[in-house]
């Protein structure tokens, strides 16, 4: 395995505030990795850096060799990296299908999107089939349970081809069923992708990550496998004992 991500140094300073304090993170290759931590440990602005949305004050990004300083949003799509937000970006009034080959265009050169295109891409084909909605695919985005819809969007990753999807809480709202389907779904992701995962859920984490980040107050406070981070002291104070003491 080669690392295709690589962030050094990484500081994110707003109006004052450090919400990343030097963060290191070296992501490899055909990685399914989780990056969790308490509310405000800087996680979604781990990703907005990334993707272009958020200036870092100091460090370096690098993706497969490529340093992503300095680019913007598009660029950065461009070279292959994908991501979800925590609000959905759907077109309810296109069809699953629609909504897979507009996300699918948006690679395309120009020419190719212009011309009238008949029947479904193999690329559309196959993201439908990933994520299971094959029996909605002409029903409009917008008569989906907030699961499927959540799914939509992770194919409307997938028909872009990233090598690198970075999704933030993809379980968030969802049921038991929907959680354990979208589990299945990013182990299968995982297979020809790298993927990272912000996620809160501990339940899914036991159950779904192997490689785990775990960020507090903008610095990586641990990272292992689930085993070693779930048995850190230091993880049980600020992060599960937090969780027991709130399920209590
Ligand atoms: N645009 C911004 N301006 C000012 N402060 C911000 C901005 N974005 C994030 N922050 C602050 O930076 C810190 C890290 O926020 P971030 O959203 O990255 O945390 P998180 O780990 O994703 O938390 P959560 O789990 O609640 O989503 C928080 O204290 C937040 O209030």
């Amino acid at each position: 395995m080669s690392a295709l991500l690589e962030i050094r140094g990484l500081e994110v300073v707003f109006d004052g505030f450090r919400a990343l304090g030097g963060v290191d993170l070296t992501v490899e290759q055909g990685e399914l990795r989780f990056l969790i931590g308490p509310n405000g440990a800087g996680k979604t602005t781990l990703i907005d850096v990334v993707t272009g949305l958020t200036r870092p004050a100091s460090g370096t990004v690098r993706f497969a060799g490529t340093e992503l300083g300095g680019l913007r949003e598009h660029k950065i799509v461009r070279l292959g990296i994908g991501r979800t937000f925590q609000t959905s970006v759907v077109f309810e009034e296109l069809t699953v299908v629609e909504n897979l080959d507009l996300a699918a265009g948006f690679r395309r050169p120009l020419p190719t999107l212009l011309r009238q295109r008949r029947g479904v891409s193999d690329t559309v084909a196959a993201a439908l089939d990933t994520i299971g909605l094959g029996d909605l695919a002409d029903r409009p985005a917008g008569v989906l349970s907030h699961g499927q819809r959540q799914w939509l969007e992770i194919g409307m990753l997938i028909a872009q081809k990233p090598r690198l999807l970075l999704l933030d809480e993809p379980v968030a709202g969802m049921s038991r069923d929907e959680r354990d389907r979208t589990g299945e779904l990013l182990t299968e992701i995982a297979r020809d992708h790298t993927v990272v995962v912000v996620e809160h859920d501990m339940e899914f984490l036991r159950r779904y990550a192997s490689q785990v980040t775990v960020l507090h107050e903008g610095k990586v406070l641990v990272e292992g496998d689930v085993a070693t981070v779930q048995a850190d002291p230091r993880v049980q104070e600020v992060y599960l004992g937090r969780t027991k003491k709130e399920a209590a």
